[in-house]
C-alpha cells in the first residue's frame, strides 16, 4: 500500500516547500487539477527535477485526447497519469497506448460515475493500472465520502491496483486501510495540518502497518 500526497492548491514554490518536508513519508505526488490549470505542466517537470526519486502524478482528469495528453504530460515527467471514468472507452484506449509508450501509467479517476461497479469492471478490462474512488470537494461539503464505493470496486476490480482519495484524515485512515486499497491519496489531510511532516509520519507508519502485517 502505498500513499499519495495531493497538491491541489499551492503554487509551484508552495508545492516545493510541502514536497521538501514529508518527502520521506510519502510515494508518490500528485499535482493537482488547480495546480496544472495555474502553472501549467512546469509543475510536474519541477517537481519532477527537483524530488527525482519520488513518483509524479499529473491529475489531468483526461475527458478527451487521451493519447496525446498523455504524451504531454510524460514529456513532463509525469509516472502517473489521470483519465476519468466517465469518459468513453476510446480515450481510456489511448491513454493507455500511448502511456505503455511512455514507460507511464494510467490512474482512471471514477469521480461522479454512477454505475460503478459495471463501469470498474469494464474499466479494468482496458488495461489501466489504478482505478480510483474518489469523492470530490463539492461532494465533501456535503458530507459524502468514498469508503463505501472503495470496497465496491474492490468486489470487482481484478487486474488493476485500487486507489481511494476524498478528504481522508488521519483518524479516518484506519478505516480506509481496512479495505486495503493498493493506494491511499491523501491532500488536506496532510497540507492543511500544522505539522505536515508529525501527520504524514503517523500515516506511513499505519499504512507500513498494515502492508507487513
Ligand atoms: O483530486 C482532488 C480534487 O479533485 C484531490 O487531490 C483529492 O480529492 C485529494 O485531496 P483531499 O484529500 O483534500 O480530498
Amino acid at each position: 500500500m502505498k500513499l499519495q500526497l495531493a497538491l491541489d492548491l499551492v503554487n509551484i514554490p508552495e508545492a516545493k516547500e510541502v514536497v521538501n518536508e514529508v518527502q520521506e513519508h510519502v510515494d508518490i505526488v500528485e499535482i493537482g487539477t488547480p495546480v496544472v490549470i495555474n502553472e501549467g505542466l512546469r509543475a510536474v517537470k519541477e517537481i519532477k527535477e527537483a524530488f527525482p526519486s519520488l513518483q509524479v502524478l499529473a491529475d489531468l482528469k483526461i475527458m478527451d485526447a487521451g493519447a496525446y495528453e498523455v504524451m504531454k504530460a510524460s514529456e513532463a515527467g509525469a509516472d502517473i497519469i489521470t483519465v476519468l471514468g466517465a469518459t468513453d472507452d476510446a480515450t481510456i484506449k489511448g491513454a493507455v497506448e500511448e502511456a505503455k509508450k511512455q514507460g507511464t501509467q494510467i490512474l482512471v479517476d471514477m469521480i461522479n460515475v454512477k454505475d460503478l461497479e459495471q463501469r470498474a469492471y469494464e474499466v479494468d478490462a482496458l488495461g489501466v493500472d489504478y482505478i480510483c474512488v474518489h469523492t470530490g470537494y463539492d461532494l465533501q461539503a456535503a458530507g459524502e465520502n468514498p469508503f463505501e464505493q472503495l470496497q465496491a470496486i474492490k468486489r470487482v476490480v481484478k487486474n488493476a491496483k485500487t486507489a481511494v482519495a476524498g478528504g481522508i484524515k488521519l483518524d479516518t485512515l484506519p478505516e480506509v486501510i481496512q479495505s486495503q486499497p493498493d493506494l491511499v491519496i491523501v491532500g488536506g489531510g496532510i497540507t492543511g495540518q500544522e505539522d505536515k511532516k508529525a501527520v504524514a509520519t503517523q500515516m506511513q507508519r499505519l499504512i507500513k502497518q498494515e502492508t507487513f502485517a
